[in-house]
């Protein structure tokens, strides 16, 4: 029988780290709103000066901040109203000495001007004059020409995933279209002669297909596009055939089942042979997750995921989401987290990491995270989880009422 050669997943996630990014990804230009979720392929440098012009954020009067000093409740300033700044139209008024232009938010400031009084601060006098109630000081109220984003500065480096607010600062730089990453592609496959599809009635030993469908979910949450490639039975010939093809068509391969030690397990063998640098390890100390093989053939990598449902969903989530979805294990943001108080003591053996499963719960200094029951062929107990919960390798369990960081789902 063939052992495993068991790494940490520290370990494991240097060795993926050293073939992923992968290369040959093409770029393709795209209008903003189809690039939303996607990977810039180039960094992006306004061209502009956001906002273009010094624009006042409040309804009201530009001024000279120091004609304004000493205006009080009881003694207001007198200002000559010289005139108003229409919106989206250029400031044609000069603000002078011991004078003030109506402007509205968003408006350009007049030249001349330093400050906006707000309009709850002033009062207008019969003549074209208006009274200030409140000093304001210079800067006060207005936003200045490219206090947002300078012109010439790199907005959003390469290799950035799209979100909304990039949008955003595209579209206020005039930035219509852009060169974004096609998406990974990622070919799911089933193995095993018990799984059938989930449309067909299992007879006596056949289960439904669960992994394929978590699995495309999860890649597609990631941004990425997921094909299934079907049910392969525990055969040499038909498994190599089908996951060659699906390594022609994509980026990345998922297999689910057929990874751990029984008789009939034959992805290992099918992986070793694709091609160098070949199999990167088999095992991974992981519970969940232990019989997790890896290998890269070419440009392309294939992933072995245990076949039962929560530890090919756990694996995928630790191993892989962060690479599809960032680029990276260590990219803050990716990590969503919520801090927890744990309901009860759980326990480990030392010498593996353990993923339980836990359900969120309102307590009374936070949240608190509960354990879901249920052993790793139980796709039930995924559906009552909010997230993961890590018990470090060398620790025998983790106590009740310890603070645990929940990665959420
Ligand atoms: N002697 C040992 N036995 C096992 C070990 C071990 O180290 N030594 N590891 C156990 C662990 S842990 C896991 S996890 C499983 C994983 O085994 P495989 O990856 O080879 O997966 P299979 O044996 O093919 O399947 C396991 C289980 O999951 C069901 N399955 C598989 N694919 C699907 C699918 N697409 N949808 C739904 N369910 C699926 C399959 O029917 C089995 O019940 O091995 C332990 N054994
Ligand atoms: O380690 Mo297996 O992947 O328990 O379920």
């Amino acid at each position: 029988m063939e052992l495993f050669r068991v790494v940490t997943l520290a370990e494991a996630r240097r060795l993926l780290t050293r073939y992923w990014p992968l290369p040959g990804r093409q770029e393709v230009i795209l209008p903003l709103l189809a690039a939303l979720g996607r990977e810039l392929a180039r960094p992006v440098t306004a061209k502009d000066d956001v906002p273009g012009f010094t624009r006042a954020t409040m309804d009201g009067y530009a001024v000279r901040a120091a004609d304004t000093f000493g205006a009080r409740e009881t003694q207001p300033v007198i200002l000559r109203l010289a005139g108003e700044v229409p919106m989206g139209q250029p400031a044609a008024v000069t603000v002078g000495p011991g004078e003030a232009v109506a402007v509205a938010t968003g408006s350009m400031m007049p030249p001349g001007a330093d400050a906006v009084v707000m309009v709850e601060s002033t009062e207008v006098l019969a003549e074209g004059r208006v009274a200030v109630f409140k000093p304001v000081a210079p800067g006060q109220d207005l936003v200045r020409q490219g206090a947002d984003v300078r012109a010439g500065t790199t907005v959003l480096p390469a290799g950035h995933t799209l979100r909304p607010q990039d949008l955003g600062v595209l579209a206020s730089l005039g930035v219509t279209r852009v060169t974004v990453y096609e998406p990974w592609r990622v070919g799911i496959l089933a193995t095993g002669n018990e799984i059938i599809p989930p449309e067909a009635n299992p007879g006596p030993g056949q289960v439904r297909d669960i992994n394929s469908y978590t699995l495309a979910g999860l890649v597609r949450k990631c941004g990425a596009e997921a094909t299934l490639y079907g049910i392969a039975p525990d055969d040499l010939e038909d498994l190599t055939a089908r996951i060659q093809k699906a390594l022609v068509e994509n980026h990345l391969v998922l297999l689910s089942g057929g990874s751990s030690v029984g008789t009939r397990d034959l992805t290992v063998q099918v992986l070793a042979g694709l091609g160098q640098p070949g199999i990167l390890f088999h095992g991974v100390a992981l519970r969940p997750g232990k019989p997790t093989v890896a290998a890269v053939a070419g440009d392309k990598m294939i992933l072995g995921l245990p076949g039962h449902p929560v530890s090919a969903m756990v694996v995928f989530s630790i191993l892989i989401e962060p690479l599809l979805r960032y680029g990276s294990y260590d990219h803050l943001a990716g990590r969503r987290t919520v801090e927890a108080i744990l309901s009860r003591t759980v326990t480990s053996i030392p010498g593996r990491e353990d993923y339980i499963r836990v359900r969120l719960e309102a307590g009374p200094g936070g949240f608190l995270a509960v354990p879901v029951p249920g052993g790793s062929s139980m796709i039930s107990s995924m559906v009552q989880a909010d997230g993961l919960v890590a018990i470090p390798l060398e620790e025998e369990g983790l106590e009740a009422g310890t603070r645990v960081e929940v990665k959420l789902f």
